[in-house]
């Protein structure tokens, strides 16, 4: 069976006392996980403090970015191999604040998905409409643009270790989530594309949500049949959240 995927994404935000407290009350129920894979995906700086942490757990370590050059002058970038140097196991790549506020296009986050897995990460493709084009109807096209790019580019091949992350922008950091069957409609869309391309992968492939998910609506979006798990922000900075939805029946 497939494993629950939940990633912490937190974004640019902790210090390191509060990480400390966050990951001390992580430590209290880590143990409880056999059904999750915990995933904490700090901001660089705090690699090194999560990684010392979770020594011992089963709780693994992600980034929320990666260069697409292997080294050289990228001044204030950071290679894949610096992330597997520092035991990272995964790492986000178009998350949508990166594709907005940083001009990533589908082309350079192939080229990040390729060297993300030629250091021998997991790359969570993230993907996910506006509002203004799921008003217009262009939901679907958007999704599926972003996914073939990356698919065309790096070959199905290696398509068959990445993550998806459905995130419809509109969801993102607003408290209006997608309702569960609004997820569904597009993870099941997703998850048909996929199979048009390799049925074997699309049983195997994991597709999380993300999108103001927290401890009151996650329950009903894990129980959506083409839902694997979650990549969340907000919530994963609050500990009660985070093990409240960590220990969702699945
Ligand atoms: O962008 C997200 C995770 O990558 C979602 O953020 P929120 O959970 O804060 O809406």
């Amino acid at each position: 069976m497939k494993q629950t995927l939940i990633i912490a994404n937190w974004k640019m935000n902790g210090s390191i006392l509060a990480n400390s407290k966050l990951l001390i009350a992580m430590l209290k129920f880590h143990n409880k996980l056999q059904h999750v894979e915990l995933v904490i995906c700090p901001p660089f700086p705090y690699l090194h403090q999560v990684k010392e942490y979770m020594v011992g757990s089963n709780i693994k370590l992600g980034a929320q970015n990666v260069n697409e050059n292997n080294s050289g002058a990228f001044t204030g970038e950071v290679s894949a191999d610096m992330l597997k140097e520092f035991s990272c196991r995964y790492v986000l790549i178009g998350h949508s604040e990166r594709r907005a506020l940083f001009q990533e296009s589908n082309d350079i986050i192939a080229k990040k998905i390729t060297q993300a897995m030629d250091a021998g990460l997991t790359p969570v493709l993230c993907i996910g409409e506006s509002l203004e084009q799921r008003e217009k109807g262009d939901a679907q096209a958007v999704i599926l643009e972003q996914l073939s790019c990356v698919i065309n580019d790096i070959g199905l091949k290696k398509f068959k270790s990445v993550v998806i992350a459905y995130e419809p922008i509109w969801a993102i950091g607003t408290g209006q989530t997608a309702s569960p069957e609004q997820a569904q409609k597009v993870h099941r869309m997703i998850r048909q594309y996929i199979y048009g391309l390799d049925p074997i992968l699309s049983k195997s492939i994991s597709i999380l949500y993300g999108g103001s998910v927290n401890e009151i609506n996650a329950a009903e979006l894990i129980k959506q049949k083409d839902i694997d798990g979650f990549l969340f922000g907000g919530a994963s900075l609050k500990s009660d959240s985070l093990e409240t939805i960590c220990k969702l029946k699945i």
